[in-house]
């Protein structure tokens, strides 16, 4: 489907007001025209005295007659302005509320979409669609919009008076209009492609833009300025040569079209003329027709601005519907899962997957009864994160079943699923706002209480003291003015104070000193007693005292057990305690 058509398609709510808004361009056109008419009707009016149209419609003094003219020419002007001031507040109006409600609706579902499709995109395009691309809409729809309706409204009134004047003129004048049309199309067709190539660009140096502005620290440290500098240069080259594509036909446009206007408006001028002079035209007649012939034509012109930015805005609703018509693959089943009523038993059945053709897991089976803690380690890489992204359905299994229950989760309402589960994941996201704001986070409406014993339990409390407005202090994007191990201890807060079911953590102390690990472990003793818990750690003193340990190579359970049965076996869970302890058993010395 063509843009425009997807985008009246979209715009179902608004369509009454879109066909007011077209009313009022319409008017507005009509009374824009009507003076030049009112012209010629004077001319009449003084050339041919009593015998003039108005004469002969009941006004002999002409006079009087002007004086007509004059309060018609009031009333038209008036009713001019009126419609130009409904138009533009119609479309302009049009243009926020369409706006407004794309990008919401945009981002409501990218949110939706699977992980897996946010790792093939870069950030910056995606922000450039949201932003850019929907604010082109206003622009197309604040002034675009209103001038085509209007090129198209004069073509059609003042060729109606045309034919209504001396059909002969009407057809000399009319005779461009086709190929001015043609040549619009033309260009239009030419100007499509490269604007969506120059969107795309777009889009990309966004995306490095993006990309450099978060990693600063590193390029910094690298003292790689001058090299991403160059990179930007090359990415904004390719922008300006993108664009250099489209202006050089952009900028045809108006002169072709201008030379076809020219033909329309001398053969008008000069054949009226001949005809007036030979008496078959009147005079006020030929005055009409000369200026009505500018403004027939002289619009048309505008078809160039307008082409241009039609061709641009619709390159970027493509993008945005494009978007939009992202399907969202794991939707989630139907069976309610009401958290009062889990009890928490896990079950990975032979469960297979792959991001794109590598294997992660292969053949994973395992049973977590309810209220256990299993802990994952292994070599990095081995898949671990993996299950825990899988539990959660940031990604659909390929083969074998996830249960919760006895449920397959693919059958669980996905909010339902994801409320189930309090998740510490190695990069935490923390939003901006205060310290308070982000241990509440999913938990919105927490008492302070709470989120004070949240972060007790984390350990967090202390260092949240410690700060100048404490747990009114703001964070800073993504929590960069907190150390590593202090964004871990929100995230943990958050993760506690959600109080779920099913806790995940993985690798949610790894940041912080073996002292505070200890602390946190003690509170957490107390924390997974009743709750189905999954620790994903290398600190192989963090999981020791799991009901099971698993470890996995290559995406394989190779071992399982508690962790005194592990070092009874002597297999590589023995030989990784051994590295990190430099002993057999007794006080783990962590790495
Ligand atoms: N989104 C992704 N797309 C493609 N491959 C991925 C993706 N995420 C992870 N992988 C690959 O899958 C494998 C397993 O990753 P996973 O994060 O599960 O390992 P892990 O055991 O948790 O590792 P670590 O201990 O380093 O956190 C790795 O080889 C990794 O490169």
């Amino acid at each position: 489907m063509h843009a425009l058509q997807r985008l009246w398609h979209h715009a179902r709510a608004y369509r009454r007001d879109i066909r007011l808004a077209t009313l009022y361009s319409a008017l507005n056109k009509l009374f824009d025209i009507l003076p030049e008419v009112l012209i010629g009707v004077a001319v009449d009016s003084v050339v041919n005295r009593g015998d003039a149209l108005l004469g002969r419609l009941g006004l002999p003094d002409v006079k009087h007659q002007l004086l007509l003219l004059g309060a018609l020419t009031i009333a038209i002007w008036v009713c001019e302005s009126l419609f130009e001031y409904l138009y533009s507040l119609k479309w302009r109006g049009l243009a926020q509320a369409l706006q407004h409600d794309l990008r919401l609706e945009a981002y409501d579902h990218v949110q939706h979409l699977d992980l897996g499709w946010f790792e093939e995109r870069s950030t910056g395009n995606l922000l450039a669609i949201l932003n850019d691309d929907i604010n082109q809409l206003e622009r197309f729809l604040n002034g675009g919009a209103n001038q085509i309706i209007q090129v198209f409204c004069s073509s059609l009134l003042v060729g109606l008076v045309f034919f209504v004047l001396t059909p002969q003129i009407a057809v000399l004048a009319l005779v461009p209009v086709p190929f001015i049309l043609y040549g619009a199309f033309f260009f239009q067709r030419r100007l499509a492609p490269r604007y969506a190539a120059v969107r795309e660009q777009a889009g990309r140096v966004n995306g490095r833009l993006n990309n450099n502005i978060l990693g600063v620290a590193t390029i910094k440290a690298f003292t790689a300025e001058d090299y991403e500098l160059d990179r930007i240069r090359a990415e904004s080259d390719a922008y300006r040569e993108a664009n250099h594509a489209a202006i050089a036909w952009s900028a045809a446009i108006t002169p072709v079209i201008r030379m076809a206007i020219m033909a329309g408006f001398v053969a008008t001028l000069v054949y009226g003329g001949w005809l007036t002079l030979d008496g078959e035209l009147a005079v006020g007649a030929y005055s009409v027709l000369v200026f009505l012939t500018q403004r027939l034509l002289w619009p048309l012109t505008g078809l160039a601005e307008i082409t241009d930015l039609y061709q641009r805005s619709m390159a970027s609703i493509d993008r945005v519907l494009g978007l939009l018509e992202t399907p969202v693959r794991s939707a989630g089943g139907r069976t309610p899962l009401p958290r009062a009523a889990v009890r928490g038993e896990l079950e990975f059945d032979d469960v297979s997957f792959a991001y794109g053709t590598q294997p992660v897991l292969e053949h994973v089976t395992l049973r977590i009864p309810a209220g256990h803690t299993v802990a994952f380690v292994g070599n990095t890489g081995s898949g671990k994160t993996t299950l825990a992204r899988l539990l959660l359905r940031f990604f659909e299994i390929e083969r074998g079943a996830i249960r919760l229950d006895g449920r397959d989760i693919r059958e669980l309402d996905l909010r339902d699923l994801r409320h189930a589960i309090g998740f510490v994941s190695q990069d935490s996201f923390l939003t901006e706002g205060t310290v308070a704001d982000n241990i509440a986070y999913g938990s919105f409406g927490a008492s302070r209480a709470a989120i004070v014993a949240a972060a007790q339990a984390a350990e967090a409390h202390e260092f949240i003291e410690r700060l100048p407005q404490g747990y009114d202090t703001a964070i800073g994007e993504r929590g960069q003015k907190l150390s590593g191990g202090q964004r871990q201890r929100l995230a943990l807060a958050r993760a506690i104070l959600k109080d779920a079911p099913i806790l995940v953590l993985d690798e949610a102390t790894s940041a912080v000193d073996n002292e505070t690990e200890a602390a946190i472990q003690h509170s957490l003793e107390q924390m997974v007693v009743g709750r189905t818990t999954l620790l994903i750690a290398h600190r192989l003193s963090t999981v020791r005292h799991a009901d099971r340990i698993c470890v996995l190579e290559r995406g394989r359970i190779v071992e399982a057990g508690t962790h005194e049965q592990l070092l009874a076996r002597g297999g590589s869970y023995a030989a990784l305690w051994r590295l990190q302890t430099g002993e057999r058993g007794g006080a783990p010395q962590p790495a």
